[in-house]
Formats: C-alpha cells, sequence, structure tokens
C-alpha cells in the first residue's frame, strides 16, 4: 500500500526562551488524514510545539514543511490561510454570542482576511451563513445552533471551540487538550466529536487523558523536556520502557 502523503513536517524544530530550550531539535512527520496525539508531563514542550507550527512563535531553529514547501518564515495568518487551523487549551468562543454567530464569524475572517467591513457584500453573508450551517451539521451541533455560549456547559463550549476553528476549513487541525478540564462524560463526548470527524481532516492533539489517546489515535508522540522520547502506535507507546519511566514513573 502506498505511503500517505506527509501534509506537515518539522525538521529539528528548537525553541528557547532565555537559556532554557524548550524544543528541543523535534523532528517529524504528519501524514495525511491520521490523528496524531502528543503526550507529555507538563512543561515538556507541547504547546510551544504547536506554537511553532502555527508560527505564533518564532523559530529559533530548524523548519517547517507544510506540503513540502519550506513555511518556517511565513507569518500565523498566512499558515492559518494554507490551512493550518488551531484550538487553544483555554476555550475562546465569545460568550455573549450563539453558537451560530461563533461559527459564523470565524468562518468570515477565515474567508475576508482584510477585506473591509463586514456590511459590505451581502452575498458574501449569505454563503458564510450557508458555511456555518454545514459545520454545525457535520459536528452533530444543530440543535445548538441559537444557544449562546454563556449559557451551555463547560464541556458544549469546548465541542463549540471545535466548530470555531472548523469553520475556517482547516485540513490540518491542531486541538490542545480538548477534553482538559472536562468530566468523563463530557470527554467522552469530545472524544465521539473528533472520532466522527477523523479521516477527514489531519489532526494533531495534545491530550493528557491516557484512555483518549490511547482509544482515538493512529499515531502518538511522547515528549519530555523538549525532545521527543518516542513515536509509534498507541499499542508501542503503552509498552515502551523510556515512556514508562519518563511519563507513568514506572
Ligand atoms: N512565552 C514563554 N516565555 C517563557 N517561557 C515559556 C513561554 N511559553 C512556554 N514557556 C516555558 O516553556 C516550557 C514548556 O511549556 P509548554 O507550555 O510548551 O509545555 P506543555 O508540554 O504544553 O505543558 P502543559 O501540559 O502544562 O501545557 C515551560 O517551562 C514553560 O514555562
Amino acid at each position: 500500500m502506498a505511503e500517505p502523503v506527509t501534509v506537515l513536517e518539522a525538521i529539528e524544530l528548537t525553541k528557547r526562551f532565555g537559556k532554557n530550550t524548550v524544543v528541543d531539535g523535534v523532528s517529524l512527520k504528519f501524514p495525511e488524514g491520521r490523528l496524531h496525539a502528543i503526550l507529555g508531563p507538563n512543561g515538556a514542550g507541547k504547546t510551544t510545539l504547536f506554537n511553532l507550527l502555527t508560527k505564533d512563535y518564532p523559530v529559533d531553529g530548524g523548519e517547517i514543511l507544510l506540503r513540502g514547501e519550506r513555511v518556517t518564515r511565513l507569518r500565523p495568518h498566512q499558515i492559518s490561510r494554507r490551512g493550518v487551523g488551531r484550538s487553544y487549551q483555554i476555550t475562546s468562543v465569545l460568550r455573549e454570542l450563539t453558537f451560530f454567530e461563533n461559527v459564523w464569524l470565524a468562518s468570515y475572517r477565515a474567508d475576508h482576511a482584510g477585506a473591509p467591513g463586514l456590511w459590505r457584500d451581502f452575498r458574501a453573508h449569505w454563503a458564510t451563513a450557508e458555511k456555518t450551517r454545514q459545520v454545525l451539521a457535520e459536528l452533530g451541533l444543530e440543535p445548538f445552533t441559537d444557544r449562546k455560549a454563556a449559557d451551555v456547559s463547560y464541556g458544549d463550549q469546548r465541542l463549540l471551540e471545535i466548530a470555531v476553528t472548523l469553520a475556517t476549513r482547516p485540513e490540518i487541525l491542531l486541538l490542545d487538550e480538548p477534553t482538559s478540564g472536562l468530566s468523563q462524560r463530557e470527554s467522552e463526548r469530545v472524544k465521539q466529536l473528533i472520532l466522527s470527524i477523523k479521516g477527514k481532516f489531519t489532526i494533531i492533539m495534545i491530550e493528557h487523558k491516557m484512555n483518549v489517546v490511547m482509544d482515538i489515535s493512529d499515531d502518538v508522540t511522547v515528549m519530555n523536556r523538549g525532545k521527543v522520547i518516542a513515536s509509534g502506535s498507541p499499542a508501542q507507546i503503552s509498552t515502551d520502557a523510556a515512556v514508562r519511566s519518563a511519563y507513568f514513573g514506572l
């Protein structure tokens, strides 16, 4: 069988804060359509790696390739326009707006970055409304269409966060701890939602909850102190001696 295409690649990526090297020569390949989880103890450098891949932080060393093209010097909005969407560890949805309005705004902004006023083109509004309905339907969130984000549970806000990220129609979806702060039941819903879109996007997910990682990932990378200490299938990772010692303290 043909190898899947690598859509995103980090080559020897490095980031320092003062004397502290928090991402230290990380090389990883992300093949198309797979769900790749990144595990590691607090402070391992996982979120910083995301910040490098989205160019929210400048890179101190190494390269980033997007579909083989070097994008290391691009700015965050250029990376986003090339199909990299990202959610954050703490939900960034607009609480006073409804699900529809949150997704609509993200979708409109993605399509009209830098364009003049929102009121300009009525047809564009209509197209954006159509895309918004598609995203909410894709995630099974239609019942929430007119609910205000502030009025739903934190777990449902995390689902909205994923919808907002998908509104930019990314090819690659970076999810930073999508189940953080959620109960087991709420985590299960997020897990099911991610499973429902698995394969349609290349997903890279930072996640601490071992059951979520092991149940839904195709590939797992474990980081510790800025370095990759293991990469492989969930089964390989769960028996890896270095992982058991660094991550589980076994
Ligand atoms: N903007 C910054 N300035 C200085 N140090 C930073 C900055 N961002 C991150 N760090 C440091 O980099 C290290 C790695 O942090 P990072 O948030 O990437 O870890 P993490 O693996 O995502 O951890 P967690 O699971 O707790 O989110 C930490 O020591 C952190 O304090």
